[in-house]
This record gives structure tokens, C-alpha cells and sequence, in this order.
């Protein structure tokens, strides 16, 4: 039986009349990376305030490391860690004290606090910084303490809020390795993004939330291949096979005239490239290069949270929601 770190049913939520959670279904595996994205103001953070006892959600029911939300959220909170755009980080005092106090809020004898703290500000190379005030730290080591600080209570679960919003390239790599990291460690991580690149290097499994819905659920690669767009590219050097070609092909193609490319649109399966190649060769076209693309999360992220087209949600040829969520389990 697959053990849930997280398992999620019906979960709603509304402020006044607004509807934000309309009935949220989630599974997630230990031990494994889940990332919800949606648009600004889908709900992603109500979310994880829910799941991490922050506020209570109005109906549904929600397990966090095999405890009930609602009947037991103490032992709930004893097994996570949180951190993200309400981060812990006291800016007035040094990072060592910002550990120090959560070793205490952990009741870690005080010895315990100190090797525990020590040992977390090197791993997150924050040694030399360890005596300075977390207000004079960068963007990047302060998201570093305050990740340092989540693990000072070891928590079997941890909730990522946006974990890299305003990191550089470099910082952002950085947390990327340590969240890989947590998760060679045991950890299961929940983390919402705005970066779709990031869920594709992280997650496991990603689910986008829409109208107070789980739009789509899957791996990457499953979500890609739910939507349209997916192309062969052929690339010409000589102008004159790439016209010859652009006839031959005529309405099938779409013509790139500057990169001498013809576009055919492609689900990228094998058997669809052999009857391309098949169809190109008894057609005379040879060309210089030929590239499968398929819809990168961008493709996804935009045609399942379009505000106008809810038809998009639903391909003609994609998996139903359930059918894409059952596939990633
Ligand atoms: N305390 C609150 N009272 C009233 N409305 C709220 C409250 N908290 C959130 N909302 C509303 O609920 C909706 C979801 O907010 P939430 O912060 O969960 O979205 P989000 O997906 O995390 O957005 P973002 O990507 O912009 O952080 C928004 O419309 C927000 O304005």
C-alpha cells in the first residue's frame, strides 16, 4: 500500500462569498516531490496555510504524515516544516540565534541546540554569516536560514511557499539542490511556484489548481502530452529545398521562412515519426535536420488556466483529469 504524506479529499475553502478550494482531491507519496502552480490568486497558499494548520479548511479532510487535520492538527504540526512567503526569520537577530530559538521552540536540551544549529548553518553555508544580523543576509541565505531553521524539528513534511520568487539564477539552483537533498534525506516536499521550469527540474508530481480545482495532476511529461502543440521541425540549409518542400508539404507545414523550418504538428510518438519519415521520403524531402518538440509546461499552464477558453481544460484527444491522475500513481 503507498503511504500518503499527504492525502487530501474534498477540501473547500471560501472567504465571505468567494469560493477559493472548491473540492481539492490530493495523494501524495512520501518521500516525493508534489508542486502545485496555478495563476496569482488561485489559492496555492491557502492551500498550504490549510495543510499546515495555519487555518482550518471549511469541509473536506486532510491527513499530513498520517495525521487527521481536524482531529489531531498538534501531532499534524509536529511532523512539518513551513517555510516561504511568511518566513520565520527574525532580521534583528543573528542567524545562530534565529536557530537557537528554534531549537528551543523544538525543546532540544540546550547542548542538542547548539550541535544541531551548528551542524545546519554549515550545511547551508552559513557558517561565516553565522554572527551577523539574518536584516544584513541576501535574498538567497535568507531563504537558506529560514529552510535551516524548518529542519531544526527534523519534519518528515515540508511545505514550500514559493521557495525561489525573487532568487537569482545561481540562488535558485542552490535551493533547488538542497530541496533534492530533502528528499534524498526522507523528506516529502509541497511546494507552489510561479516557475514552471521549477516544477519541471523538482516535482514529481505536479498539479495545477484553477478555479478551485485541480485542472490537471501528472508528471511533467504526462502533462505535457495533454495538451496540443507538440511539432516536428525540419530545418533546410539550401533555400531551395525548403521551398521545394514548403510547396510539396503546402497547408501540413508551418513555414518559418527566416530559419528556412517547416513545422508539422506531431504528438512525437514513434509511430507517427516513422509515418512521417515514410511520407517524406516518397515525397522527395530530405532534410538537413529534423527535431521533435514537444509543449514545454508553458503550453500547459496556459491552455489549462485560460480565464475564458474552459474548453481548453479538456483536449479532444487528452486523458479526463481522473484518468491523467490515475496514470501518475
Ligand atoms: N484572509 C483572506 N481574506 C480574504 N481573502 C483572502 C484571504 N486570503 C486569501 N484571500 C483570497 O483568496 C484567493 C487565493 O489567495 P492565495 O494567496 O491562496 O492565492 P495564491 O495562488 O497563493 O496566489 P499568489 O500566487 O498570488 O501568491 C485570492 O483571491 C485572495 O485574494
Amino acid at each position: 500500500m503507498t503511504s500518503w504524506a499527504i492525502a487530501v479529499s474534498g477540501l473547500r475553502k471560501s472567504y465571505g462569498d468567494k469560493s477559493v478550494l472548491d473540492g481539492i482531491d490530493l495523494h501524495i507519496p512520501a518521500g516525493s516531490v508534489f508542486a502545485l502552480l496555478g495563476p496569482n490568486g488561485a489559492g496555492k497558499t491557502t492551500v498550504v496555510k490549510i495543510l499546515s494548520t495555519l487555518i482550518t479548511a471549511d469541509g473536506g479532510q486532510a491527513q499530513v504524515a498520517g495525521h487527521d487535520l481536524a482531529a489531531d492538527p498538534q501531532a499534524a504540526r509536529a511532523a512539518i516544516g513551513v517555510t516561504g512567503q511568511f518566513s520565520a526569520v527574525d532580521g534583528l537577530i543573528t542567524g545562530e540565534e534565529n536557530m537557537l530559538l528554534m531549537a528551543d521552540l523544538h525543546h532540544l536540551p540546550r547542548a542538542e541546540g547548539r550541535r544541531v544549529a551548528a551542524g545546519l548553518l554549515e550545511r547551508f553555508d552559513l557558517t561565516d554569516a553565522a554572527h551577523k544580523p539574518a536584516a544584513s543576509y541576501s535574498g538567497g541565505m535568507k531563504r537558506r536560514l529560514d529552510i535551516a531553521m524548518t529542519l531544526v524539528g527534523s519534519p518528515r513534511v515540508i511545505f514550500l511557499d514559493e521557495p525561489t520568487t525573487g532568487l537569482d539564477p545561481r540562488s535558485r539552483h542552490t535551493m533547488w539542490q538542497i530541496i533534492r537533498e530533502l528528499v534524498t534525506d526522507g523528506a516529502t516536499v509541497f511546494l507552489t511556484t510561479q516557475y514552471l521550469e521549477e516544477a519541471d527540474e523538482l516535482a514529481d508530481t505536479i498539479a495545477v489548481l484553477h478555479q478551485g480545482r485541480i485542472a490537471a495532476e501528472g508528471s511533467a511529461e504526462q502533462l505535457k502530452r495533454i495538451v496540443p502543440g507538440g511539432h516536428v521541425r525540419l530545418r533546410f540549409t539550401d533555400p531551395a529545398a525548403y521551398q521545394h518542400a514548403a510547396a510539396t508539404l503546402h497547408q501540413a507545414a508551418t513555414r518559418d521562412d527566416d530559419a528556412l523550418a517547416l513545422n508539422l504538428p506531431s504528438d512525437g510518438s514513434q509511430r507517427e515519426l516513422r509515418s512521417l519519415l515514410d511520407w517524406l521520403d516518397t515525397t522527395g524531402i530530405d532534410a538537413d535536420q529534423l527535431t521533435v518538440h514537444t509543449p514545454d509546461l508553458d503550453d500547459v499552464f496556459f491552455a489549462l488556466t485560460s480565464p475564458t477558453d474552459q474548453s481548453s481544460s479538456q483536449p479532444a484527444d487528452a486523458p479526463t483529469d481522473d484518468s491523467s491522475k490515475e496514470a501518475a500513481r
